[in-house]
């Protein structure tokens, strides 16, 4: 019997809820089965925060993520929130969750299970086998950088609406080595190259990124291939030829375009897992969060459309990289991939020639089974 691991559980809006029942039976089933033991607890984030609390997430809630072991998130957001002030819209839960925890590695895996290839908008021979991550910047970057906001532009006549919208990229030095140390390391375990991308050709801030991404790779890293690219050739060569990249690098906000962009490689948004780790706490283990890429899909929430999968392998990497459970992991990847191989689909995954597709918590409990078999 190992340890206990102390699980938040927060399952979020519309696809949210609907995702993480299905991961909720996969954790009793390795309680079950697996003697592990889990110790969950589940809190409200985003629009259902809001509804109950009046903020997307509570500093009760925030306290909670920064003492288990890790958080399992569902997904945030909808057009029910869309009027309200941008302070407590519910994507502002999820960034506080990320920013206060220091998450500031985001491992997005993008594999194509062989049984999918044909559902990818990419050809067969493009996509089969594609087994790539990307490593992207989590906590900083343009999403946080200062200053930001919408103000008056007084002083400027010729601007018609009289407003101006701030962002700002910023990145330290220090930010780019640690994130770039998570990208290296994971290159190592596995093909042992990276490709880092940035907009060195406009902007300072990509400039730096390179550097301080070079000098990593050179006095702490030299057996890893290191390539650079700019980001928007990174996009091209990602939907030309993607198993071309091992490990990609790159920052908060062309993460987030990559990663979307990977989706398609794999078949559907509803494929893709993620785990966002901050620094090792006092036992050892990385501060974590885990959730799918996509978000609460507000035109199929409520219909039991959605595909549990992208969250089930959220809970898998919890599995390897939060419990040590590396076995667990691989054997619930194999259910995955083995369903997936008997032609079991939910509906973002029917081809044009049709069939039934299975409910969100049909695609559970097939899972389950073939954990059992
Ligand atoms: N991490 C998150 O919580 C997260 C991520 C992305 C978007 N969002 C939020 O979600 C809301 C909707 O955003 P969006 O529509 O741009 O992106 P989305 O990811 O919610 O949906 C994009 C498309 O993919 C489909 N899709 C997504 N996940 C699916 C699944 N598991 N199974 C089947 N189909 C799936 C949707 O039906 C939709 O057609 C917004 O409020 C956005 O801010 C949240
Ligand atoms: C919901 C939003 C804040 C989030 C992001 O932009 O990071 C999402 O798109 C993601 O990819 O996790
Ligand atoms: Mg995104």
């Amino acid at each position: 019997m190992s340890d206990s691991y102390s699980l938040l559980i927060l399952p979020g809006d519309g696809i949210g809820p609907e995702v993480m029942a299905e991961v909720v039976k996969v954790i009793d089933w390795f309680q079950a089965n697996h003697g592990l033991k889990f110790d969950l607890s589940h809190d409200l984030v985003g629009g259902s925060a809001y509804d109950a609390h009046g903020v997307p997430l509570t500093d009760e809630t925030m306290a909670r993520a920064q003492s288990v072991d890790a958080v399992l998130l569902g997904a945030v957001g909808g057009p029910r929130y869309d009027a309200l002030d941008f302070s407590v819209k519910p994507e502002r839960g999820l960034l506080r969750l990320r920013k206060e925890m220091d998450l500031f590695a985001n491992l997005r895996p993008a594999q194509c299970f062989d049984a999918l290839a044909d559902f990818s908008s990419l050809k067969r021979e493009v996509v089969a086998g594609l087994d790539i991550v990307i490593v992207r910047e989590l906590t900083s970057g343009v999403y946080f950088g200062q200053p930001r906001g919408i103000h008056a532009d007084d002083n400027n006549p010729e601007n018609e609406g009289g407003r101006v919208g701030i962002n700002t990229q910023r990145y330290t030095s220090g930010e780019i080595r640690r994130v770039a140390r998570s990208a290296f390391e994971m290159a190592q375990r596995r093909r042992g190259k990276v490709c880092s991308m940035e907009k060195a050709n406009v902007m300072e801030s990509g400039i730096l990124w390179r550097e301080e991404v070079q000098w990593v790779h050179d006095n702490e890293y030299p057996d890893v291939e290191l390539s650079h690219m700019y980001a928007d050739n990174g996009l091209m060569q990602l939907v030309r030829q993607p198993g071309q990249f091992d490990v990609i690098l790159t920052d908060n906000l062309f993460g987030d375009l990559l990663s979307d962009a990977a989706a398609m490689l794999t078949g559907s948004l509803g494929m893709l897992p993620s785990a966002s780790l901050g620094a090792p706490m006092e036992n050892g283990r990385p501060k974590a969060l885990y959730e799918p890429v996509h978000g609460s899909a507000p035109d199929i929430a409520g219909q039991g459309k959605a595909n549990p999968i992208a969250c089930i392998l959220s809970f898998a990497m919890a599995l390897r990289y939060s419990f040590d459970q590396g076995e667990a992991a691989s054997q619930l990847e194999r259910a995955v991939e083995r369903v997936l191989a008997e032609g079991v689909r939910t509906a973002d995954l029917m081809g044009p020639e049709g069939g039934r597709p299975v409910s969100t918590s049909e695609m559970g409990d097939r899972i389950i089974a073939a954990l059992s078999a």
